[in-house]
């Protein structure tokens, strides 16, 4: 392995590319797909993890399962082995409790190891990147047109949904509890709208959570299998996996390449040549290898030893994340999912995704959920809290087997205003980096929550709910001023997964500006960054599809290709007077 990996790094090493992405997740299969389309641009992409290729057993079914198992998406959040496993700084504000922060590093990213929930956000977040850049181009109805390039809707394409891109997209089903519908209809009851798409002309209400699931084999359809599987026959693209990228190479402040080791071993460097760098490395990982090339807050690489090269103070600034906790309820036997979670219902819905990729173990079982705004107030012109609702438990990140039949609303707010950094530990490009997310420094962040905790307590006593909802267990009746959810919910509050904005994409008159609306990186020539790290401000949503498409966006940037528009797209508005 290590002795192809060498053969292979010496031959990338003896060409010039005219791109090397680093970081094959969410983003950088997109370009790499993008990129080698036309046939005249050779690209090598620079995978830090191991390949996720399903590996064909005699049944000629899939052997990587815990990857491309959807329900089994647990089992990777358990060890490092497709895993950054990064964890925070102790939070002050939230009982001081270090919180783990799992990404992909794998063929795939965090795309391989996610809840494969397909959320856009709102109309209204890419009118605001839009804003927060300068440039039109990143607004509602020029993105659109890339979010439906992207999607393969199973149903097929409409005015919102794509029906022929590589990204399969499906609905999950309903049938293995009552509860999904129950939650639906207990969300109307309370005097919320259904949504019919709640990514089309209406976020806001209840619905069906869509997934990134191919419905034809019951897989997880990551960015390996929509976009990278098909480039890969094409004889302008190169992919290098277990290959860590140490640093960008520089001629004065002119990318060329980039300096890269194996995974596991970081004795044997070998020099890249690029046309152009595109870091597509994640939220944590792009910025960490701009600060470890000298881009970033030059008194600050100073300190840890890195020679500055340019003094840009945004480099993992603006971190941004969403918080949730997990309201739950005991529910009567047999209506969770409790008892597929363990023998021997366990193995039979196993061995029949193995023999057939249906049943239970093809889903994310996150079927439903919900956007709603947490109060009639002008400035929230859109919703700032979702749900996703679970007829289970996920405990600990699926670290500890649920022991009742329960169930759960994951719910979380959307545009916190607490804001974090990332910093560089020292000057070896392996130590982890310093994250600070700085949960809850912001005083409206911890009660904008306990209202959230409050609003779903109202769903769950819903009529609809009845018939299905036996104690609260957590938080419990002992948590009931605001005071006492506000302990709870320190005490709970777990991320969802987002971090993003570390690298913001902004005005070029912004000194905070890390890459400008062309992806390119400030003060420097032919290095950009493409993935979520570039969110100017988090979206009110899962980030996977927004990464997505933000990727497909760009592809189009660095091809000099006009930007898709579809003006004028109805989107929904909500009533501000009005929460709901
Ligand atoms: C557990 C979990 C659950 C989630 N659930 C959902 C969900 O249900 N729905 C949703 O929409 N979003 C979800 N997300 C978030 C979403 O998946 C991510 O925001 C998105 O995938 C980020 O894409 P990215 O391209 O920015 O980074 P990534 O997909 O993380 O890709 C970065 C890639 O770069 C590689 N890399 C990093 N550094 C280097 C280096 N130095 N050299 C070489 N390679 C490198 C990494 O190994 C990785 O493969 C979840 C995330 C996690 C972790």
């Amino acid at each position: 392995m290590l002795f192809n990996w060498k053969r292979a790094a010496t031959q990338a090493a003896k060409k010039t590319y005219d791109y090397v992405i680093v970081g094959g997740g969410s983003a950088g299969c997109v370009l790499a797909n993008r990129l080698t389309e036309c046939g005249s641009k050779s690209v090598l992409l620079l995978e830090a993890g191991p390949s996720d290729v399903p590996v064909h057993n005699k049944l000629g079914k899939l052997i990587n399962w815990t990857i491309h198992m959807p329900s089994a998406m647990m089992y990777n959040l358990n060890h490092d082995k497709y895993n950054w496993f990064y964890h925070t700084v102790p939070q002050p504000n939230v009982n001081n409790r270090k919180f783990y922060w799992p990404r992909g590093r794998v063929l795939g990213g965090s795309s391989s190891l996610n809840a494969m929930v397909y959320v856009r956000g709102h109309a209204e977040d890419q009118n605001r990147w839009a804003r927060e850049c300068g440039d039109e181009t990143w607004n509602y109805d020029h993105m659109l047109p890339y979010f439906k390039r992207a999607q393969c809707f199973y149903k097929g394409g409409d005015l919102y949904r794509g029906g022929d891109g590589p990204l399969h997209v499906t609905e999950g089903s309903f049938e293995a509890t009552p509860l999904f519908d129950a939650f639906i209809e207990a969300g109307v009851q309370a005097g919320y709208p259904k949504s019919d798409d709640l990514n089309g002309f209406q976020q806001e209400g209840f619905g069906r959570l869509p997934c990134t699931v191919n419905i034809n084999e019951g897989t997880r359809w990551n960015t390996a299998s929509a976009y990278l599987r098909p480039a890969l026959k094409r004889e302008n693209l190169d992919v290098l996996t277990s290959t860590f990228t140490d640093k960008i190479l520089f001629n004065r402040t002119t990318a060329t390449g980039v300096q890269i080791s194996h995974f596991k071993r970081a004795d044997k460097k070998v020099e890249i040549n690029a046309g152009e760098v595109i870091l597509c490395s994640g939220a944590i990982n792009s910025p960490q290898l701009l600060l470890q090339s000298g881009i970033g807050n030059a008194d600050e690489l100073k300190s840890v030893g890195v020679e500055p090269r340019i003094n840009l103070p945004g480099v993992g600034e603006n971190l941004q994340d969403h918080l949730e906790v997990y309201v739950q309820h005991k529910t009567t036997r047999g209506k969770s999912l409790y008892k597929y979670q363990h023998i021997p219902w366990m193995q039979a819905i196993g061995v029949q995704w193995f023999l057939q990729g249906k049943g239970v173990c093809a889903g994310n079982q996150m079927h439903a959920g919900a956007f709603i705004r947490s109060r009639a107030d002008p400035e929230i012109n859109h919703p700032d809290i979702q749900f996703h609702f679970l007829p289970s438990q996920v405990i600990d990140h699926g670290r500890t087997l649920p022991k009742e039949e329960a169930f759960q609303a994951h719910v979380g707010t959307l545009r916190a205003k607490s804001f974090g950094s990332l910093k560089l530990k020292s000057n070896n490009p392996r130590d982890h980096p310093v994250i600070d997310p700085r949960y809850f420094t912001d005083p409206v962040d911890l009660p904008d929550l306990v209202a959230a905790v409050k609003l779903t307590r109202e769903i769950f006593a819903q009529k609809a709910m009845d018939e299905h909802r036996l104690e609260e267990i957590i938080p419990g009746k002992k948590y009931q001023s605001d005071s006492e959810i506000a302990e709870w919910v320190k005490e709970a509050a777990e991320t969802a997964y987002h971090p993003s904005c570390s690298a913001k994409m902004g005005k070029e008159d912004d000194p905070m500006t890390v890459v400008n609306s062309k992806c390119m990186v400030m003060g420097a020539q032919n290095l950009r960054v493409v993935d979520s790290s570039i969110m100017p401000s988090v979206a009110s949503g899962n980030l996977n599809a927004p990464t997505i498409a933000i990727a497909e966006r760009a592809s189009d940037i660095i091809r000099g290709f006009e930007p898709l528009h579809m003006p004028n797209t109805p989107v929904f508005k909500s009533d501000t007077s009005k929460q709901r």
